[in-house]
């Protein structure tokens, strides 16, 4: 499978996206073959996943968004677009994931599938991305190469669409052993005290500190069997895989349809109790929390600093909710903006560019918090807390906040898992260092066998 490359700067070779309408295809996470890179961005069933590579767009730098964003919209002025569906995450769809900071090694890539397949409001479509050569332009093209078999409702007849059989069940990674990444967890709530001591003099107000754990698996780590076990279990988050990044987030940075944008900030966390009738109080706890409140208005505000210039109105509630996932409470904000009409409206991924990082992420004010975490840190977060999603021809598209994630490594047998947590003045080291365990737990678990 050719995996072409091309520097921004230079032109785009022409591609071909075909849309069509299919019959149900079942789980879409378990369409994904074996072999190669897969794509992901699955919630509740509903989403798209995709693999094989028919144009990859790769930036760095602090313009990694932004020029990834202007290449793409020159890839798809270059596209033949025929989309019989019609719907978001129909016709040319490319997914992404970026670096969480601006001059990480890690950069950051667009990846344009060879094959998407989607499901939508009880719709579902094959799309076929390739070389838009004459010969693949007519309506009965052939997709050499193809290997998902779909059945495809044509002017209301099923066809049967070739292609090779449905992927073997993906393997489990057998036994894993964990060792800490940069940081021992006694050096890094040392780290806590540190930041917490910095603020406290009047550094910053809020630092996301954030740990990598390393995950060494007996068996290779199939991304398939983490995506099932994450979709499974996580039902609520983005279930996403992009580059080698996957993970479960329950945050969204931005989605934009059409001149609406919507976002979901999340900042403030209680864990859950073992027992869940225990938890019924931990809700009240967390709204009632004065530390987790400061934290996420924080957050909410972060955003909103970067979302108002691009909006003719911003609506939020006027008190977070709790997001209650299987492991933490969260403190929630749903914001909806419309998109200002007298410009043209950024695409999702110049929105994306536009917030990132929120203090979800990086802290207050951005630029001092993320030279402190950067500092105390001691690592790259690589794509860990930088945007994850998916962007279509029209600039429409969804960026989640990769958190609760891992970034698979050269070594099939590793890789490294991510979880931070916001300190404030009264932050507490040991307390700290239990929510980053918690945060840790969707990958813990979907690496496990269960
Ligand atoms: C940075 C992470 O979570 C963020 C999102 C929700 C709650 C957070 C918190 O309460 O600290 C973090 O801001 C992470 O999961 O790695």
């Amino acid at each position: 499978m050719s995996t072409p490359e091309f520097a921004t700067g230079a032109p785009a070779p022409p591609l071909l996206a075909r849309t069509r309408e299919v019959t149900d295809p079942g789980d879409l996470l378990s369409l994904l073959p074996g072999a190669g890179a897969v794509m992901s961005w699955v919630r509740r069933g509903e989403g798209i996943v995709g693999w094989g590579e028919a144009l990859r767009i790769e930036t760095s730098g602090p313009g990694r968004m932004t020029e990834a964003d202007e290449a793409w919209r020159r890839t798809v002025a270059r596209m033949e677009i025929d989309d019989e569906v019609q719907l978001p995450g129909t016709g040319a769809v490319a997914f992404g994931s970026f670096s969480f900071a601006p001059y990480s090694a890690s950069g950051g890539a667009l990846i344009v599938p060879e094959v998407v397949v989607g499901r939508r409001d009880g719709r579902a479509w094959v799309t076929h991305i390739g070389a838009g050569s004459p010969g693949k332009n007519s309506p009965g093209a052939d997709f050499a190469g193809t290997n998902y078999a779909a059945t495809v409702v044509e002017h209301d007849r099923p066809v049967i669409v070739p292609g090779i059989p449905a992927p073997a069940a993906p393997a489990t990674p057998g036994q894993i052993s964990y060792s800490p990444g940069a940081l021992t967890p006694q050096a890094w709530q040392d780290a806590v005290a540190e930041v917490v001591t910095r603020i406290r003099g009047g550094e910053a107000e809020k630092v996301v500190l954030a740990r990598d754990v390393l995950a060494r698996a007996a068996d290779e780590i199939d991304a398939r069997h983490l995506l099932a076990r994450l979709a499974q279990g996580y039902r609520w988050c983005w279930t996403f895989a992009v580059d080698g990044l996957l993970g479960a987030t329950p945050e969204l940075l931005v989605r934009r349809t059409g001149l609406t944008a919507t976002s979901r900030v999340l900042a403030g966390t209680i864990q859950r109790s073992a027992v869940a009738r225990q938890d019924a109080h931990l809700g009240a706890e967390l709204r009632a929390s004065e530390k987790d409140l400061g934290e996420h208005a924080l957050a909410v505000d972060s955003l909103l600093e970067g979302l108002r210039p691009h909006c003719e109105s911003v609506e939020l509630p006027p008190e977070p909710r709790v997001l209650e996932l299987p492991n933490v409470l969260h403190l929630a904000t749903d914001v909806v903006a419309s998109l200002r009409t007298d410009v043209p409206a950024p695409s999702a991924l110049a929105l994306a560019s536009a917030l990132h990082p929120t203090a979800a992420v990086g802290g207050t004010p951005t630029g001092r918090s993320t030279e402190i975490l950067a500092e105390v840190e001691q690592m790259d977060r690589g794509r860990y807390a930088g945007p994850v999603g998916w962007i279509g021809a029209d600039g429409d598209g969804e960026w989640g906040i990769a958190l609760r994630s891992g970034m698979l490594t050269s070594d099939p047998h590793l890789i490294r898992l991510f979880a931070g947590c916001g300190i404030v003045a009264d932050s507490e080291p040991t307390a700290e260092l239990a929510e980053s365990e918690a945060k840790l737990e969707p990958m813990r678990w979907a690496l496990g066998q269960g």
